[in-house]
């Protein structure tokens, strides 16, 4: 019997900054639909991993295998055209264009798929639709992060890579942020999640890694864990 390709596969992977190594030795499979969280404390490289899946860093070893293809020294842009989409942490957005300006700038350069990935988008986010002329420099923490999230859909990701999304957000948009997380990826897209909220994570997750100075201490179902249990490995 075949087994199925899953959709991202990182295999031995280490990357830092300069002479300072960061990760070591990572192992990660995405299966296609589901949603994996990755966890750990502040620094211990979580960032560091999301920006070498989405091309940011070029990893010292390992390889970087998306549908089946190695990806690992392919340029952020073409991961893009690939259908990888990063939401970075800080919720990034375009400061001195409106909200419109955000979608479309982005829904143009990428161009996979005609306008109505914008009105999708915008549905998944109804909080951002009577902003659509408001800069986005003038735009809340929790509006700003649902532009960064909304401009990644627009691009008609297959994988949408999120680091830390819910950071700083108010509790009620986090709920919205959550409710979108969810739908995107009934929808079939696949969820590549860095959140530091143990609640939400635990909501979210299909699967769950856990990071510890740069290398994997854990990593399987959500099911496997309990509330206690996942609280035990953050903690080590
Ligand atoms: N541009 C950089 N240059 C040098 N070192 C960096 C750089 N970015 C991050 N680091 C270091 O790499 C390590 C991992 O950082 P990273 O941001 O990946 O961690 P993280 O788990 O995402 O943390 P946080 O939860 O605080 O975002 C940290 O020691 C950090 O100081």
């Amino acid at each position: 019997m075949n087994t199925p390709t899953p959709h991202l596969s990182v295999r031995g992977l280490s990357a830092g900054y300069g002479r300072a190594r960061v990760l070591f030795d990572i192992d990660l499979t995405i299966e296609p639909g589901t949603i994996a969280c990755v966890m750990g404390r502040n620094g211990v490289g979580k960032t560091t991993l999301l920006n070498t899946i989405t091309g940011l860093i070029t990893p010292t070893t390992g390889t970087i295998t998306h549908n089946g293809t190695d990806i690992t020294h392919l340029a952020p842009h073409h991961r893009t055209r690939r259908g990888i989409a990063y939401a970075p942490q800080g919720h990034d957005t375009f400061a001195p264009l409106t909200v419109a300006e955000n979608l479309h700038v982005t829904h143009q350069a990428t161009r996979r798929g005609g306008p109505e990935l914008i009105d999708a988008a915008l549905a998944r986010f109804p909080r951002l639709q009577p902003l659509l002329h408001r800069k986005a420099a003038l735009l809340s923490g929790g509006q700003a992060q649902q532009l960064a999230i909304a401009r990644a859909l627009v691009t008609n990701p297959s994988l949408l890579v999120l680091d830390e999304p819910t950071e700083g957000i108010q509790p009620n948009i986090v709920a919205e942020i959550e409710a979108a997380i969810t739908d995107t990826a009934a929808q079939g897209i696949t969820i590549l999640l860095v959140e530091q909220y143990l609640d939400v994570a635990l909501r979210l997750a299909d699967t769950v890694t856990v990071i510890d100075a740069g290398r994997i201490i854990h990593t399987g179902p959500r099911t496997e864990l309990t509330h206690e249990s996942a609280h035990a490995l953050m903690a080590i």
